[in-house]
Order: structure tokens, then sequence, then C-alpha cells
């Protein structure tokens, strides 16, 4: 059987990490007999400077006939002065909207020889293993109205609005009590429910699901006590459940628990279990272009797509048992780099994880 992949690289150090992850996603489809034909795409700036559009229907047409998608990074200061509809991350947030990607899946996981990277103490981080579920095509990201307006006076005003339907908290509730099911059976719902209305109905829902859900046990925890739970005792969550804006912001502070943001892989689900995969992280326009971006997020993230959307578990499970091994190895790129390890590029730990394959 002949499945599809669809890459989209994107910009900045988003081509570096997709091609290390297209390697070895390659080996694996060798190794395995998967099946998977790869395509390429354009999105975000590089989709601009080709086509003047952010998302091309060329790319929006492939992405939907693809099996999954595996994209890198999208956004860099050459497009920041252009109005917001023509942004490089309208493209991604696009393709989110498209394919009803609503299910975003985060895992915030410590490999043990990366404990001296993560900000935190190793009694405080050992053993971390995080899953954060966020929804990811609704709340304040695509409420109406939008936009910037004049008020009497002259004066302007910026607006957005934060809105959640009953039917969009449940269906990401489902996702996040399943996973809670099949992992330590805890799961707290992060929202601003002594603020915002949207996150009362928000509470209100998930207590609701709570008694479909008798072996989830379920909790509820202010964002600003969460971000600040997430540095004292991370380990006391196992699966979050949070909406679109909190769940961007506590996965970038969980991602540094795990040593880096080059570590954190993602995958998002529509209810086909269609996906795109991608590292948490973006374009870093900061180091783009030197070789020296950590791949292994996007290489994780093509784990997740042979898991979640290909269901091809043991090409999976090599791959990141092959990540594990590069890092017993020391092999460092220089977000991870610690004393005694061996600093490594883009490149050649990409090569390392193939090799190790
Ligand atoms: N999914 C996405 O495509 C995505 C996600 C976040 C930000 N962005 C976009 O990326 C651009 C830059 O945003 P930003 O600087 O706020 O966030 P960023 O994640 O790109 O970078 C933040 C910091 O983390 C570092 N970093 C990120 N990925 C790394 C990696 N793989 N290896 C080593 N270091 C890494 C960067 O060098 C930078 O110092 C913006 O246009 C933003 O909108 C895109
Ligand atoms: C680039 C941006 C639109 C995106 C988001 O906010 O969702 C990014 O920060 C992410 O975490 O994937
Ligand atoms: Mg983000």
């Amino acid at each position: 059987m002949s499945r599809s992949v669809l890459m989209l690289p994107g910009d900045g150090i988003g081509p570096e990490i997709v091609a290390e992850a297209e390697k070895v996603l390659k080996k694996v489809n060798e190794q395995f007999e998967l099946g998977l034909q790869f395509d390429h795409g354009l999105v975000g700036g590089a989709a601009i400077d080709e086509t003047g559009e952010p998302l091309p229907g060329k790319t929006l047409d492939r992405a939907e006939k693809s099996d999954a998608i595996l994209l890198g990074a999208v956004g860099g200061p050459k497009w920041d002065k252009l109005e917001m509809a023509k942004r490089p991350e309208k493209g991604l947030l696009g393709l989110r909207s498209n394919l009803k990607l609503f299910a975003n899946l985060r895992p915030a996981i410590l490999y043990p020889q990366l404990a001296s990277a993560s900000s935190l103490k190793p009694e405080v981080v050992s053993g971390l293993d995080i899953m954060i579920v966020r929804e990811l095509t609704g709340g304040i990201y695509f409420g109406q109205p939008r936009g910037v307006r004049k008020l009497e006076g002259g004066e302007r005003q910026g607006y957005n609005t934060y809105v959640y339907s009953e039917s969009e908290i449940r269906r990401i509730g489902r996702v996040a009590f399943e996973a809670a099911q099949q992992r330590s059976g805890k799961l707290c719902s992060v929202d601003k429910a002594n603020v915002l209305e949207v996150t009362v109905l928000w509470r209100e829902i998930m207590d609701d699901l709570a008694k479909e859900y008798p072996d989830v046990e379920l909790s509820h925890m202010y964002v600003d006590n969460a971000a600040m739970q997430l540095v004292r005792a991370p380990k006391q969550f196992d699966v979050i459940v949070t909406g679109n804006m909190f769940g961007d912001i506590l996965s970038d502070e969980a991602a540094m628990l795990t040593g880096s943001i080059g570590m954190l892989p993602s995958a998002s689900l529509n209810s086909e279990k269609q996906g795109m995969y991608e590292p948490c992280h973006g374009s870093a326009p900061d180091i783009a272009g030197q070789g020296i971006a950590n791949p292994l997020a996007t290489i994780l993230s093509g784990a997740m797509m042979l898991r979640y959307s290909l269901g091809e578990e043991k090409a999976a499970e090599a791959i990141e048992a092959a990540v594990s091994k590069v890092l017993d190895q020391g092999l460092r790129t220089a977000d991870i780099m610690s004393e005694g390890a061996k600093q490594v590029s883009t490149r050649e730990m990409g090569d390392a994880v193939l090799a190790a394959l």
C-alpha cells in the first residue's frame, strides 16, 4: 500500500531540519518497507516569495490529499512588515484550520542523557514525561471579530475575540481524557476561569466529560499558576489540556524542561487522524543558515507521524531508539551542549541518527 507524505520545509532553519528528518524517514521507509512516497511543497515565506501567498492553493490541495504532512517552520523578519493576512504564519494557521487539525499533541519528555541541559535541577525533572493537549483551530487565534479599528477621536484599537463553542471544547476534551486513560490517568485542565467566561464554559464541559471517564482524575488549574507549577514541580503533571494560546505558551515553557525547544516534537490531528507533524519551535532566524539547529524535534515529529497517522509503531520506536542512542554517544547540537559532550552540526546529528537506525 502506497501512502503519501508531504514535506513542507518552510523558512529559516525549516529546510535544514526537514532535510535531516527526510533522510531518517526515507531510511525507515526502506528498512520497514513502509511504501511511503515523499512529495514537497511550499508554505510560509518561501511560498510568498514564489507565489505571493503564504498558503498556495496547490499546497493546500496536496496537503488535503496526503496521508500525513511534515512541516519545518514558517516566518521570519523578511516578511514581518507584510499585513497580517499575508504573513507566513497565516499559511500555517490556514493549513491547521482547513485540515481541521484541532488536536495538537506536544509531548515534553526529558531524555535522561539531557538531565544537565534542562533549566531545572536533575532531581526536579528526572523522568519527566508530560503530554500537552492543545486545542489548535479555535480560541483567540481564530475568533471573530478581529482587527485594528479607529475609535472616535482617531485613536486606533486592536482587538481579538476569545471564543470556544461547547462542541469544540468537548472534542478536544475527549482527546485529552483518552490520552490520560492510556497514561497515568491524571488530567489537568488549564484555564483562566477566574476572569474569562469562555473558560468558565471550558471548565464546565471538562467537568461534564469527567463523568464519562471515571478512571481519569481531573483537576483544574489557572494558567498563571500552571506556568509557575511547570517550573516549580513539573512532574505533578501527566496530561495537560488547554486552549490554543495557553497551549502555545505552556509548550514553549515545557520545552526548556527537556533541555531545549529543539527537542519538542508535535502532532496536529483531525478526527480522521490525518495529521501534520512539526517541531514546536519556529524558524529561528537568529541561527538560520549556520547549520547548527537541532533537528531532533523534527526527526521525533517524524516518529509521531509514523505512530499516529501511518500506524507504523515499530518504525516510530526505531527512530526514537536511534535518537536515544546518539544522545548516549554524547553527540549534541549547540542548544543541548554540555561539558564532556561532542558538539555536532545539524547535518552530523541527522547522519548520526541515520547510522544508529
Ligand atoms: N511552527 C512554526 O512554524 C513556528 C513556531 C514558532 C514560531 N514561528 C515563527 O518563527 C519566527 C521566529 O520566532 P521566534 O524567534 O519567536 O521563535 P523560534 O522558536 O524560532 O526561536 C526561539 C529561540 O529558540 C532557538 N531555536 C528554535 N529552534 C531551535 C532549534 N531547532 N535548534 C536550536 N535552537 C532553536 C532560536 O535560535 C531562538 O533563539 C517567527 O516568524 C515566528 O512567528 C513559527
Ligand atoms: C507560528 C505560530 C502561528 C505558531 C502558533 O502560535 O501556533 C507557533 O508558535 C507554534 O507554536 O506552532
Ligand atoms: Mg509556539
